[in-house]
């Protein structure tokens, strides 16, 4: 269907958040199966209305609306799930420090983390079938959170004292008095809207990147923060900037041209001599991948920072954090395990039992890694940043190697393209070692030795071997990132399931909002129809005619009370009966006027008619649809 304004497509049968009571105009049908009812009283109601110059004589046997308890009570003013500490737009910065120079604070506290996995190495099962060995990650006792459903269709009614429902031919009936008054009392389940709206969880860490992506630095504490470079205005560090003799900083910035956020590294005092000192920078711009932080363009020879600096500037990840920060801390010294999150001794002297990250993260990290090198070095360039502090974690487990391209114009290599490209390798394997161990020093040249030992005794066979490939070099044998491929495996189907599994979760989330979407046009057109003071004119315009219907149809949507007067809030009532507005089926109700004096018998049809002619006349086009 289309609006003027609002342009929308209801869809047959109204289907909405969690199918709500989509259905097609058999209203009372969708009491769910096997909810305990009580008898049915029987008597058919005779009722008579008159509206919009088509006079109706009706038979109803239904009531207004049946509740449906599995979508439970729920709160109206519910806050957003925000973060208790989070500051104020315009004043602060994204992780960076305000207050005093000498003893930064950090403004924007990282989010709540979710309880990382528990802490236990969980190794892949094995099977091996006709000389393949086959990979699989461990059955699951509990599903994730995101997939526990709040439906439960076996929660019964609460049915009044006095009030009995039926199921005549499949058509559940009740008769009770006015329908303004609700008469059923939700039972159990309450405050479980889960499976009608977005993820908690998700919408928490949506967003928080929302709010990285919108903070501002504070001009009183960053009063050296040019205002506009080029494109770019709010910059914002993102590392603690009050650090003297810095040679590079990161800052995020947004462009006037698309109003989206970017990361802006900035070389201090680099004065380009020629363009061919940036041709490297050329290459990355063109290198696009999943894993790998992009490089959109630079800016040689910036003076607004009091210098000549050189800015790079990348794509922004909001929130995305350094592997060394994820699973080592922040602070030099401090240590996490990386599994549990908990602290752990600083000791750079030996590997930490059991602090590494799982088994099955690193065959995660190695192949998201090993994927992005591959793009690198298939376009003739290297990576040069495999480092801890240089790959940032995205999300739960994306990784993206960043960085790339400065290492070629800070400090040009005189070694050849595929030297640099097995260098590549062996950081890898230094990262490799580091993050099994859990010891950021766990491939220094004097700890190497028990780190090995380490992840002999600690991980599988392959990934032994696989470090050893990457680590140790092979005489007369030209490495290559493409060997390791077989070493991995069959782990590639599971990464690629768990890829598969977190798109269909996504996009079933994102499918809960599309339909809340559709259903906030439909509550915009209403609003902008009723208690409007005069149109036309007409000071009783939304009093009068298709406006009047609307009024009392919000009654009956909103406004419903229990029997002692009290609100009766059903998140269930309301979105059923905006989903059957919105496919205008032709399921009829009644609607009170408030001093009960008339009742009318009106089909969503005819209200979504009432409707769409009354926007259509607000927007100026009074092209009526009659159908
Ligand atoms: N493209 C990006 N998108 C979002 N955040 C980023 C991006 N690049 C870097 N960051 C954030 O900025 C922080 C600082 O980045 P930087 O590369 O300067 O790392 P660092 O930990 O300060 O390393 P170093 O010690 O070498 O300066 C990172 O820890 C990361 O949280």
């Amino acid at each position: 269907m289309q609006g003027d304004g609002f342009v929308y497509d209801g869809g047959p049968g109204g289907v909405g958040p969690g199918n709500v009571a989509g259905g097609s105009g058999g209203g009372l049908t969708s009491v769910p199966a096997g909810s305990r009812l009580h008898q049915y009283l029987g008597a058919n109601r005779q009722a008579s209305s008159s509206f919009g110059g088509s006079h109706h004589q009706l038979h109803i046997n239904a009531p207004p609306f049946i509740p449906k308890q599995q979508f439970s009570q729920m709160s109206l003013n519910e806050a957003p799930n925000l973060p208790p500490n989070l500051p104020p737009y315009g004043t602060h910065n994204h992780r960076g420090f305000a207050n005093s120079g000498a003893n930064p604070v950090p403004l924007l506290e990282t989010p709540p983390q979710h309880p990382p996995p528990a802490p236990h190495v969980r190794p892949y099962q094995q099977e091996t079938h006709g000389g393949t060995i086959y990979f699989y990650p461990p059955p699951q006792n509990e599903p994730p959170a995101e997939e526990v459903a709040s439906f439960d269709p076996e929660l019964p009614l609460v049915v009044p004292e006095g009030h009995t429902i039926v199921n005549t031919n499949g058509c559940f009936s009740y008769q009770g008095p006015l329908p303004h008054i609700g008469k059923f009392r939700p039972k159990g389940a309450l405050g479980n809207n889960q499976a009608q709206f977005i993820n908690p969880d998700l919408k928490l860490e949506l967003i928080n990147r929302q709010l990285a992506i919108d903070a501002r630095a504070d001009p009183v504490v960053y009063p050296d923060l040019p205002t506009q470079v080029d494109h770019l205005n709010n910059f914002v560090p993102l590392e603690n900037v009050t650090i003297q003799h810095l040679s590079q900083t990161t800052y995020k910035a947004s462009s006037v041209r698309d109003g989206v956020a970017y990361c802006v590294r900035r070389i201090h005092g680099f004065r380009c001599q020629s363009p061919k000192q940036l041709q490297p920078l050329e290459n990355w711009k063109k290198l696009v991948h999943v894993n790998v932080v992009q490089l959109r363009e630079f800016l040689p020879n910036s003076r607004q920072f009091g210098d000549t600096s050189l800015l790079l500037v990348y794509d922004y990840h909001p929130l995305a954090e350094s592997l060394k920060a994820r699973h080592f801390g922040q602070g030099s010294g401090t240590f996490l395990d990386g599994i549990s999150g908990a602290k752990i001794v600083a000791n750079h002297q030996a590997p930490h039992n059991g602090a590494g990250v799982s088994e099955m993260t690193l065959w995660s990290y190695v192949i998201q890694l090993s994927a992005a090198l591959r793009a690198i070095h298939t376009s003739g360039l290297a990576a040069k940043t495999i480092d801890l502090s240089k790959i940032l974690i995205h999300g739960k487990q994306k990784l993206l190697i960043s960085c790339c391209g400065v290492p070629d114009v800070v400090s040009p290599d005189h070694m050849s393209i595929p030297q640099q490209q097995v260098e590549d390798l062996h950081a890898l394997g230094r990262l490799m070692v580091a993050l099994a161990t859990g010891n950021a020093f766990g491939a220094r040249r004097d700890l190497l030795q028990q780190s090995l030992n380490y992840v002999q005794g600690h991980y599988s066979l392959d990934m032994k071997n696989l470090i050893n490939y990457l680590l140790n070099p092979t005489p007369g044998v030209r490495k290559s990132i493409n060997d390791i491929m077989p070493m991995i495996g069959a782990r590639f189907y599971s990464q690629v399931e768990s890829h598969q599994q977190r798109t269909d979760y996504l996009e079933a989330e994102l499918s809960k909002e599309l339909e809340n979407g559709r259903l906030f046009r439909v509550l915009c057109k209403m609003n902008t129809i009723l208690e409007r003071n005069e149109h036309n004119r007409d000071e009783n315009w939304s009093e009068t005619g298709d406006r009047f219907m609307i009024k009392l149809f919000r009654d009956y949507v909103f406004h419903q009370v229990m029997e002692n007067g009290k609100p009766w809030l059903d998140m269930a009532h309301i979105v059923q009966c905006l989903n059957k507005l919105d496919a205008g089926i032709s399921e009829k109700i009644e609607l009170v006027s408030r001093d009960g004096e008339n009742l009318i018998i009106v089909s969503y049809g005819d209200l979504k008619r009432c409707m769409e002619t009354s926007f259509r006349d607000l927007c100026g086009s009074n092209v009526a649809q009659r159908h």
